[in-house]
């Protein structure tokens, strides 16, 4: 067998890139000419990738800071304000790559609603055809929660056992009575089931564009276990958005760093002007969908349930769906795409008349992401640590017999016992504030979820206090060090209030940093 040489007439390789033996000596000159611009490309790309590895190198005197909490705790969004604070010029070059993520929370929020309305009918038609109304009414009840939030509260975990459960009761039936109490009928086939086919009808060509929507944005990555159709991004993600629509090849610059006139001169992405016409023209049958009463009626009765930030887009959706939409600050803030794996920003922050470098890290919080983390707690010097206090009446997405509040004790115990991190600065976000006072506001009660709970009071001070205390009990039991712990309690979507807390993170950050460099 003949073996392959690098300069064999036979080569493959070879005989492509070699010219046409008829090429005239004006198409040499301009072959060598697109060779030669060929290869100063190259040159550059590999000088870009260079001088960024360079560039995200932690340099001795950098500060290092971990974001970490579980999935939806609201760590990106506080990556957000540091950019806002910080770099607020980048915002500004990634405001219109936002707009794909934003039209994706509103198709894939329609959808959810729809396929609930669709399996409360069928369990309205189950009910009809069974003897037993008690037992269909649970289970076809159950079927409903599409969106991965059960209504069954978790039988208490190894760590809420370890550390005083908030479950009292393992398999606690509270919520399941709850459940089960109510029998009155506010389905769709008492609110105009034909109109709601209509609706049905005429929002499916919108709702189908989801998938291609999520190829965009995840670059066709999925991820397994994802559960209620969630799109993961990667580090550099609207880059990379706006360099496909560019059609050029992406350039390692670009992947981290976009250029600084970058999204003014972004040419419109045709799929995204195709979803903003849709939407434009579907702007009245999603406004009927969202205030038609028997959509009302299940979100008050809590048989449709929303994620914070569809209800904060269908809110606005007449600004939505206008033409030449331009996603807000407060829009960016409020829109969800999940991380995947470890995301770096870098950012200048100017302490006291001195500018020290800050390697920011945003982890994807999903269970099926926290092994990328490890890698990252080398070297550290500070974590937020961020828990939504809202989230107790909600159960994890990848393990639906899991309540939030209990993950986020469990992942706060493995983060404070860490050896790796005993001398980390720790910082915790008791966050979601508003969210939870809204729950608070609209009657849900913290005992039917947490039974440890008890008989305490309802009110929005007890509440976080009863969490707070949780928190600090999982610290104090962990703290070999006899470190301090920075408790905060934050809303990270309120600009003004969250960049208040970052300054004050900051500089209880700054003087630890400078106590254990021994500088004072
Ligand atoms: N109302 C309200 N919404 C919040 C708050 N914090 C975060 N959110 C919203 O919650 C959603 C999830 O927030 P993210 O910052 O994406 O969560 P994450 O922790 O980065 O999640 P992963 O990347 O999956 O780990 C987003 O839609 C945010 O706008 C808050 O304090 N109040
Ligand atoms: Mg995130």
């Amino acid at each position: 067998m003949r073996s392959p040489s690098l300069y064999s007439q036979d080569d493959p390789i070879s005989a492509a890139l070699k010219p046409p033996s008829s090429e005239t000596e004006s198409e040499r000159a301009f072959r060598l000419e697109q060779e030669a611009e060929a290869k100063r490309v190259s040159e550059q790309i590999d000088e870009d990738l260079r001088e960024e590895r360079e560039r995200l190198k932690k340099r001795k005197g950098d500060v290092k800071l971990l974001l970490l909490g579980q999935a939806e705790s609201g760590k990106s969004t506080l990556q957000k304000q540091f950019q806002l604070m910080y770099k607020p010029h980048s915002i500004e070059q990634e405001r219109s790559s936002w707009t794909s993520v934003i039209y994706f929370n509103v198709v894939h929020s329609l959808k959810h609603i729809l396929n609930t309305l669709e399996a409360w009918d069928d369990s309205l038609d189950d009910e009809a055809d069974t003897p037993d109304m008690n037992s269909v009414a649970t289970s076809s009840r159950m079927k409903l929660n599409g969106n991965g939030i059960s209504d069954q509260p978790s039988p208490s975990t190894s760590l809420m056992e370890q550390n005083g459960s908030l479950n009292g009761s393992p398999g606690g039936s509270l919520a399941h009575s709850e459940m089960t109490a109510s029998t009155s009928n506010s389905g769709p086939s008492s609110g105009g089931p034909t109109q709601i086919a209509n609706l049905r009808r005429r929002l499916s060509p919108l709702i189908a564009t989801e998938a291609q929507l999520a190829d965009r944005l995840s670059g066709g990555i999925t991820v397994s276990g994802s559960g209620k159709g969630s799109v993961y991004v990667r580090s550099g993600w609207q880059a990379r958005t706006i360099d496909k629509i560019r059609s050029k090849r992406p350039t390692a610059a670009t992947e981290k760093k976009p250029r600084e006139s970058e999204s003014m001169d972004v040419p419109p992405d045709p799929l995204v002007q195709e979803i903003a016409q849709m939407l434009q023209a579907c702007e009245e049958d999603i406004q009927e969908l969202w205030s038609h009463p028997t959509v009302k009626g299940m979100l008050l009765k809590r048989r449709l349930k929303l994620d914070e930030w569809s209800e904060f887009f269908l809110k606005h959706i007449s600004r939505v769906a206008s033409p030449d939409y331009i996603p807000t600050t407060d829009d960016i803030l409020h829109a969800r795409i999940q991380t995947m794996g470890v995301a770096e920003h870098i950012f200048d922050v100017n302490i006291h008349g001195k500018l020290v470098t800050w390697h920011l890290y945003d982890v994807g919080g999903a269970r099926g992401q926290r092994h990328t983390w490890v890698p990252y707690f080398d070297d550290a010097n500070a974590i937020i640590f961020v828990a939504p206090v809202s989230a107790f009446d909600q159960y994890l997405e990848e393990d639906p017999r899991v309540n939030r509040i209990d993950d986020s004790l469990q992942l706060f115990t493995q983060v404070c016992s860490n050896a790796l991190l005993k001398s980390v600065h720790l910082v915790l976000f008791l966050n979601k504030t508003d969210l939870l006072r809204a729950k608070l506001d609209k009657g849900l009660k913290v005992r039917k979820y947490i039974t440890s709970f008890g008989e305490r009071s309802n009110d929005y001070e007890t509440v976080v206090q009863y969490f707070r205390a949780h928190f600090l009990q999982v610290h104090r039991r962990n703290n070999e060090n006899r470190r301090v712990l920075y408790t905060h309690f934050t809303s990270v979507v309120d600009t003004k209030a969250t960049q208040r807390i970052i300054g004050n993170v900051r500089d209880s950050i700054f003087r630890g940093y400078l106590q254990s460099a021994a500088l004072v």
